[in-house]
């Protein structure tokens, strides 16, 4: 189990609102919401998180249209703020222009090499360089009848990577929505040094009430880290109703930052001093018996 070594630091999710069929207006709106975040309150964020599938409306008929090439390989660093593609491009030159390292939500990604399609999300430093991505390695398909039904897998392929990344205040694990069900994800990147998962995401009017906010008290106090999640606001006249209330909860399960279903920009400020003494207290993270839970797999 690696160490946590981290620093304080100020997280800001941005909950973005009229995120309509125009990507153009929708990478313009974004990248004005980023630099509100950087500049609007007194303390300046360290981490700016944009919402899943902040470039096109969601839905898997919408995936195939509005993909970019985005050819990260990982653990490489890339300056794509005039190489990338069109969202690519803007979040690059963004994240430099705020000075603050960017979770550029989600978009869809198509693979030049397979021309497979992805939900990917990427991660900038204050300097524009393009330095991790996140393929949405959960693909959400469910059928509750009379509610909702929703199959990302009849366009996408799924991701196949844990994803971390290093910054100057710590480690960060990064996952999109659907995959926050799955507590293996959250578990590995805790026990990799992370001190937050960080999830883009866009849970809907049926399992938002239901789950959005258990599930992240669930994987912090799993695994007695930060967890955040960064939805988009509520439009009703969308065909996808996200559930909004982005939240960030703390390695004791207790949610300390959160909003209703409107756009808002959520600020949070994540002190490891928390995460160190939960984990002092209750120490589960050493406590765990992976001798005794040898066949999860195959039961
Ligand atoms: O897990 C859920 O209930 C919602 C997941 C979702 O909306 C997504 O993965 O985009």
């Amino acid at each position: 189990m690696a160490a946590i070594v981290a620093k304080p630091f100020r997280l800001a999710l941005i909950q973005l609102g009229n995120v309509t069929a125009n990507k153009t207006a929708n990478l313009a709106h974004a990248r004005e919401m980023i630099l509100r975040a950087a500049t609007e309150s007194p303390k300046k964020p360290d981490l700016v998180v944009l919402p899943e599938c902040f470039n096109s409306p969601y839905g898997h008929v919408h995936f195939p249209q509005y993909a970019e090439e985005i050819n990260y390989t990982p653990g490489k660093r890339y300056d794509t703020a005039t190489t990338g593609a069109e969202s690519i491009k803007m979040l690059a030159a963004v994240a430099k222009e705020a000075g603050v390292w960017l979770i550029g939500g989600s978009i869809p990604e198509r693979d030049p090499a397979t021309q497979k399609l992805y939900n990917t999300a990427t991660v900038y430093d204050p300097e524009g360089t393009l330095v991790a991505q996140h393929r949405k390695v959960h693909l959400f398909d469910i059928d509750i009848p009379g509610k909702i039904t929703f199959q990302e897998s009849k366009t996408l392929s799924a991701g196949t990577s844990v994803t971390t990344f290093e910054t100057p205040f710590g480690k960060i694990g990064l996952a999109i929505c659907y995959d926050v069900r799955f507590p293996e994800l959250a578990m590995l990147a805790g026990r990799q040094g992370c001190v937050a998962m960080i999830y883009p995401g866009a849970f809907n009017l049926t399992t938002g009430p239901l789950h959005w906010e258990l599930l992240q008290r669930a994987r912090a106090v799993d695994n007695q880290i930060f967890v955040a999640m960064c939805s988009p606001a509520r439009d009703m006249n969308a065909e996808y109703h996200a559930w909004g209330h982005s939240t960030v909860v703390d390695p004791m399960g207790h949610v300390f930052a959160t909003t209703e279903h409107d756009e808002a920009i959520v600020y949070a400020d994540i002190d490891p001093e928390i995460l160190r003494s939960a984990r002092a207290g209750i120490p589960v993270t050493v406590h765990r018996r992976f001798d005794v839970y040898t066949d999860v797999k195959e039961v």
